[in-house]
């Protein structure tokens, strides 16, 4: 990222903040601010560029950049040669460049931090008794300091932050500018114009502390994590900028630019997600946190870093890390991001394929003695069990009971034998099924994977079952042979006999939360039981299909540090979080962590800010889909009035598979508004606006969402009713399974969420909204 430019020549680089408003000008501005730095680089004192100090803080400088905009600097050289090596902190139009305007070391952090009371709202300012003086005042149109009067209404409130001192907050990391004005703020709102343009740790702390955090927590939770192990020094620029996240300004960087703030997570991560990614882990390592956390974002530079320090030994041809993740469309974008992170080189050590390409794969190379069998989905297998239940004239047991015993348990577990099915524990089955019907259940499965077999197919999960077996064969042969006590069988076409070693030396796995008992079986035979083996990364409350595991129970252990959490969202805004959280119901509900301990969304914040969600009911479907294509047609103009073009950004998510098709037929007959459908495979064909139902929303994002539906009876289903009395067991995760696919659907919204229904609303939307 550093390169040096040439020592006559003075060296320009961009703190990240300056970086973000970069990417927001126009494309016109942004090519006249490379020519400004070119200039500036060459000799920064040509009149053009009217370098000149503010006169309140003496350390910034403001330069032009065209008649409108100016960049603000710092020079940050070592001794005499400071005005060498300059740090733009700003690019803005030259009205928002004020004499108040104040660069600090952050006595927690070490870096360079700035401060921009230009966002600050009038009220907090004039009650913290500050007045902005335009650096370069219109001539014509001489500016009125407001009066210094408190507004009466909220003079009589408490401020937000009553109990905390201006100490404690300097201790926390709080910008010193910010202080006075954080201990005036005496409403929500207030806050948000003071923390709009604060510095990271400054928002982070003050919304922790708003939100009701402790004190203590606070410091655990948010300060000590990016905390210098020694108390900087706060004049020293040139070592501050050290610490301070920059980039240089060089030829490259121009392009990078281009790509606007889709970068950042390439180069700026959280202290926290830095120290998961580069930690070494004795053992399987696991990451939780709620959504936008990151979560993904840190597998990727994970196997960034595993790539970096296998490429010296890295065999030619070899792929020594898999990178997995739950389905195909989620795999093509880890492979398509992984490709912009990492060098060419670097990429081809690393196999990415979802976990059903996986089992597929390592079938396939095991299957020279078998006929292939052709794999069907669930609901394909579940009509074999539907028509052999009706064939043997079978009353007990429903057909979808029968399905789902075999798929959790029987297949689940990998019982083989009925005396094995006699002893497992069907954990989180819901009703109790004694010894003689257990006897009655297998002797319809046995007939059932019978009929599966004579018809030559298999489901998924019975591939990855085999799969795994496979897998640990070839684990087992490997062990034997370390231990010298087999010999290889050259010529064997199965990869248990063949292999000399295990597949890989790292994997990764992201989105942990939906596999299979199975899945984890074969993903820890692939890797030898050493150090930085498994990455695992997840979020219980994304559970969206029946799969619970122990981790432990699978041979894979995450216990003690090898467990960690990531609180902050990248991506959900303050506002939506608070009715995610409301649906996900975490404080009254139990999420396991893989494992067999509780993770809990304790912590999850976020510092972004947008729009409140909006909650629309309707009387009817089809008026309900009306009131769809307004907010769609209106969000489209919005993006298209910015001069981005929306497709892609916004999406549609039905909570029933039988109205998507409804959707896409009623938005295709307006005049501007194309669908593209999201499939399981990905988006298919090329419209603007992505449509699908919540399942196929895992893992994604988009800037607005639209979620249609949310009735009560469609969201949760009507027909779980049955399951009240007769297996309440059941009733109960039923009910979670279909309150996360809420939960993760609300949270694919970066920007923008809509949520409606027809009829009567949905009880797992939260009672705040109709405040
Ligand atoms: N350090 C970072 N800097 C900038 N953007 C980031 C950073 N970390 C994450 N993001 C962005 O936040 C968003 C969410 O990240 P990511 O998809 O990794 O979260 P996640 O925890 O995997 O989410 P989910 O559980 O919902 O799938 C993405 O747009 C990502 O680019």
């Amino acid at each position: 990222m550093s390169k040096h430019t040439g020592s006559t020549r003075a060296r320009i680089d961009l703190h990240h903040k300056a970086e973000n408003e970069l990417y927001k000008l126009e494309n016109t501005v942004k090519a006249e601010f490379y020519d400004f730095c070119h200039k500036f680089r060459q000799n920064p004192d040509q009149p053009g560029l009217d370098l000149k100090q503010l006169k309140g803080d003496s350390r910034i400088w403001r330069a032009k950049v065209t008649r409108n905009i100016r960049a603000l600097m710092i020079p940050v050289g070592a001794g005499p040669n400071a005005r060498n090596h300059w740090l733009v902190i700003a690019v803005r139009p030259r009205k928002e460049v004020y004499e108040q305007l104040q660069v600090a070391i952050n006595r927690v952090t070490g870096e360079i931090e700035f401060v921009d009371l230009a966002v600050v709202g009038d009220t907090a300012l004039r009650r913290a008794g500050i007045t902005l003086t335009p650096a370069e005042p219109e001539k014509t149109t001489p500016t009125q300091p407001e009066p210094d009067v408190p507004n009466p209404e909220v003079a009589v409130l408490q401020p937000l932050l009553a109990g905390v001192s201006a100490e404690q907050l300097g201790e926390l990391g709080v910008a010193e500018q910010l202080i006075p004005l954080a201990l005036a703020v005496v409403t929500e709102d207030e806050l948000d114009d003071l923390l709009r343009g604060a510095p990271m740790l400054s928002k982070d702390v003050l919304y922790g502390l708003a939100s009701g955090m402790p004190l203590d927590e606070v410091r655990a939770e948010i300060t000590s994590k990016v905390s210098l192990d020694r108390t900087p020094d706060l004049d020293d620029l040139a070592s501050a900028v050290e610490r301070t996240k920059i980039t240089t300004v060089d030829d490259d960087l121009r392009q990078v630019v281009e790509e606007g703030d889709f970068r950042a997570w390439k180069v700026f991560l959280h202290p926290t997600q830095k120290a998961v990614v580069e930690v070494d882990f004795s053992g399987p390592a696991r990451v939780t946190g709620g959504p936008g956390t990151g979560k993904t974002i840190v597998a990727l530079h994970r196997v960034n870093i595993l790539a970096q320090r296998l490429a010296a030994q890295a065999t030619p041809g070899a792929h020594p890390i898999l990178l997995t993740t739950f389905t195909a469309n989620l795999a093509a974008d880890l492979r398509s991001r992984l490709s912009s992170l990492m060098t060419p080189e670097l990429r081809e050590l690393v196999d990415v394929m979802h976990i059903d390409q996986l089992a597929a794969r390592i079938t396939g190379e095991n299957s020279s003695r078998r006929p292939t069998r052709k794999r069907v989905d669930d609901q394909a297998a579940l009509r074999e069990m539907k028509d052999l239940v009706a064939e043997v004239g079978h009353d007990k047991w429903t057909p979808e009971f029968l399905f789902e015993e075999w798929d959790q348990i029987i297949l689940g577990h990998s019982v083989t034998t009925r005396s094995e099915y006699f002893q497992v524990r069907r954990s989180g089955r819901g009703r109790g099924v004694t010894r003689t019907e257990r006897a009655e259940i297998w002797k319809i499965v046995d007939q059932f994977t019978a009929r599966m077999d004579k018809l030559g197919i298999e489901t998924w999960g019975q591939a990855a079952e085999r799969a795994a077996r496979y897998e640990m064969a070839r684990a087992a042969q490997v062990e034997q042979l370390r231990a010298g006590t087999d010999e290889v069988q050259d010529g064997e076409n199965s990869s248990g006999a063949r292999a000399r070693d295990y597949r890989y030396q790292h994997v990764v796995i992201d989105e942990a939360q939906d596999l299979r008992a199975a899945h984890w079986k074969l993903l820890r035979a692939l890797v030898a039981p050493s150090a930085n083996d498994l990455f695992i990364a997840g979020d219980t409350h994304q559970r969206i299909y029946d799969h619970q595991v122990t981790l432990g129970a699978l041979g894979i252990s995450v216990r003690g540090r090898r467990s960690q959490r990531l609180t902050l969202s990248y991506r959900t805004t303050r506002e939506i979080l608070a009715h995610a959280l409301a649906i996900s119901d975490d404080t009254s509900i139990d999420y396991d962590d893989l494992d067999d301990g509780r993770d809990t969304l304790a912590g999850y914040r976020s510092i972004l800010h947008g729009p409140r969600p909006t909650f629309v009911e309707y009387d009817s479907w089809e008026a309900e889909r009306a009131g769809l294509a307004a907010t769609l047609e209106t969000w489209r103009q919005e993006l298209k009035s910015e001069d981005r073009d929306p497709t892609g950004r916004i999406a549609v998510c039905v909570a029933e598979h039988g109205k998507v098709g409804e959707v896409i037929s009623y938005l295709s007959s307006q005049e501007n508004l194309t669908c593209a459908e999201l499939t399981k495979d990905g988006v298919k064909g090329s419209g603007m606006i992505h449509v699908g139902t919540m399942h196929r929303f895992k893992g994604l994002e988009y800037e607005r969402l639209a979620v249609v539906g949310v009735s009560e009876g469609i969201m949760p289903r009507r027909y779980l009713e049955r399951f009240r009395d007769s297996d309440p067991e059941r009733y109960e995760r039923e009910l979670r399974k279909a309150r996360s696919l809420l939960f993760v659907a609300v949270t694919r919204a970066r920007d923008s969420l809509a949520i409606s229904w027809h009829g009567q609303r949905s009880h797992f939307l939260p009672k705040i909204v109709e405040g």
